[in-house]
């Protein structure tokens, strides 16, 4: 295995994702940042230095579980502190398994100004996948927004609250058109046919691909809020990984895909070579403001300029969420995956609701919404600072009589910053409960992203938990992941096992609903903990600390 060093540097750039000119964070000059690509056991050195001028940053790597290097996971507050401008902070940790992943900004709402990009993994020296393909292409996708990112965040925390709305525009692999469509010779679109030379940073990146070949296709969401819909126009796909994990290959027409998820999936080049074929990608689960996303699958036996004559793929409507149960129950384990423990040691019980808070507009989990403290929490729980954060241990459950099917009778809930500590390598359940918003009759689809960890996806389940819904628990064949979806008025169940000393943030990977609160802290076997660098926690009171021991000696 090798070590791959990479210097980057993160900063604010002027760039046109969808063809208009707005600000973005970019890596090195580029946006997307840079892809990685390693050999599973590899580590990874990034040296990232802060060019941001008046703003921490930090970059977390999205499914990779960092045994034994917790402290790289890139939460500010939780792993670790934001890297201050002109500061450089390394990064460095092992990537143990094959598969598709990404990175991302996990500071304030850094991930929406385009702080992202893509990991790969490939299988190590000797080792195979367990399917054949002759070639493979990445699709990261993201939502993007015309008002920048600082002031979604003023919106979001102002009273009375401002919602971001829906995205002006879904990227491919950070590119979108905004102001013309690609499609406007086939749709009667107000917009009018793109003009293209090839090289602006807009003009969408085309899959060039040879017949009668079968192509891995590496989808990764970032979006900061659009659930995804992909659709490869007469092109059947057939998923085969989800999360970095194997699965039973199984064919679709369509992929939901939510943020924080990815997936490998196969297509197979066996359409009229002569033609050109969409790929799409629309809105899903909130009703869509904004036109699907769009590139082209050129046969290279034809030029990548013809425009297919056919409109492109029509996505399943939004609001069909029997379509997104269906798919979501098709994710199976590859036989010989490991399997669950079967029994469990502690089962905590979150709720997810929409909140006010003086005024302001939150989500709560147990009805407590997530502020982060100053000092991060793996720093403050190693070195045992009580006054950290609130060392009263959070709610596993909810009150009986909660009725998650109304809006909340009592809108209030507080802010709190407390940890489930959980006892190293037990097993844990969790359910995901969802509820109704703060509106009559609306309730969200929320994925749910768990660092440091897989879990087993044991089911989804409508209305409210009850004890022998656990009867009807897979766990035969659970998928195992690190993002899993809740659906409007439903459950979710998982299980993991605490077996990463470390301290992990569990939360709904929609970026404005973090900010809002919607989140968790695990940790474990912190003690056991070794080789944090000291310039990740010299902030806080653990800064303090590390002034004091420096001055003593
Ligand atoms: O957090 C959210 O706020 C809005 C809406 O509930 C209130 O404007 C919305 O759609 C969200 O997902």
């Amino acid at each position: 295995s090798k070590t791959r060093h990479f210097k980057w540097e993160v900063e604010y750039m002027y760039w046109s994702p969808d063809c208009m000119e707005g600000v973005v964070m970019g890596i090195n000059g580029q946006f997307p940042g840079p892809t990685i690509r390693a050999v599973a056991g590899d580590t990874i050195v990034v040296e990232l230095t802060n060019r941001l001028h008046t703003e921490g940053v930090v970059i977390h790597w999205h499914g990779i579980r960092q045994f034994g290097t917790p402290w790289a996971d890139g939460t500010a507050s939780i792993s670790q502190c934001a890297i201050n401008p002109g500061e450089t902070f390394i990064y460095r940790y092992k990537v143990d398994k094959a598969g598709t992943y990404f990175y991302h900004g996990h500071y304030g709402m850094q991930r929406s100004a385009g702080l992202y990009g893509s990991l790969v993994v490939e299988v190590g020296e000797g080792q195979k996948e367990p399917f054949h393909y002759d070639g493979e292409f990445n699709l990261l996708l993201s939502d993007w927004w015309h008002k920048g990112s600082q002031e979604q965040e003023v919106a979001l925390s102002s009273k009375p609250f401002r919602w971001i709305g829906e995205p002006q525009t879904l990227l491919i692999n950070g590119r979108g058109q905004y102001n013309c469509s690609l499609a406007a010779h086939v749709t009667n679109s107000s917009s009018p046919q793109c003009q293209f030379r090839g090289n602006e940073q807009c003009s969408p990146q085309i899959l060039h691909v040879q017949p009668h070949k079968t192509y891995r296709l590496r989808v990764s969401s970032t979006t900061a809020l659009a659930s995804l819909n992909l659709q490869i126009g007469n092109h059947k796909m057939v998923m085969v990984e989800a999360d970095g994990n194997y699965i039973q290959p199984v064919a679709v027409d369509d992929l939901d895909i939510y943020s924080g998820e990815s997936y490998s999936v196969l297509i197979h080049t066996d359409q009229d070579p002569s033609k050109n074929y969409w790929i799409s990608v629309s809105v899903r689960g909130r009703e869509p403001k904004t036109p699907q996303g769009l590139t082209i699958l050129n046969y290279q036996t034809t030029s990548a300029s013809k425009l297919p004559t056919s409109t492109p793929p029509v996505s399943p409507l939004w609001n069909d969420y029997n379509h997104s149960k269906s798919f979501s129950n098709k994710i199976l384990a590859l036989m010989g995956s490991p399997k669950p423990p079967t029994t469990y040691n502690r089962r905590i019980i979150l709720l997810n609701t929409q909140n006010t808070i003086n005024g302001f507009t939150k989500w709560a989990i147990n009805n407590i919404s997530l502020t982060l403290p100053p000092t991060p929490y793996l720093g403050a729980i190693k070195h045992r600072l009580s006054n950290a954060f609130d060392q009263k241990s959070p709610p596993e459950n909810f009150p009986n009589d909660y009725d998650v099917m109304k809006p909340p009778t009592n809108t209030n809930s507080t802010y709190g910053n407390g940890v489930y500590m959980l006892e190293f390598r037990t097993t844990v359940d969790v359910i995901l409960q969802n509820a109704n918003a703060l509106a009559t009759g609306v309730s969200e689809i929320h994925p749910w992203h768990l660092h440091g960890h897989d879990f087993w996806v044991l089911g989804y389940g409508e209305g409210k938990f009850r004890e022998k819904d656990a009867k009807r628990f897979n766990l035969k064949n659970p998928p195992l992941r690190n993002t899993a979806v809740i659906f409007p008025f439903g459950w979710t169940a998982l299980r993991f096992v605490a077996d990463n000393p470390g301290v992990w943030a569990f939360h709904c990977h929609i970026e404005p609903h973090l900010h809002m609160g919607m989140g968790v802290v695990f940790a474990e076997g912190v003690h056991l903990v070794k080789d944090v660098p000291n310039h990740a926690l010299a902030c806080g009171l653990t800064g303090k600390m590390l002034m004091s021991n420096y001055s003593h000696h």
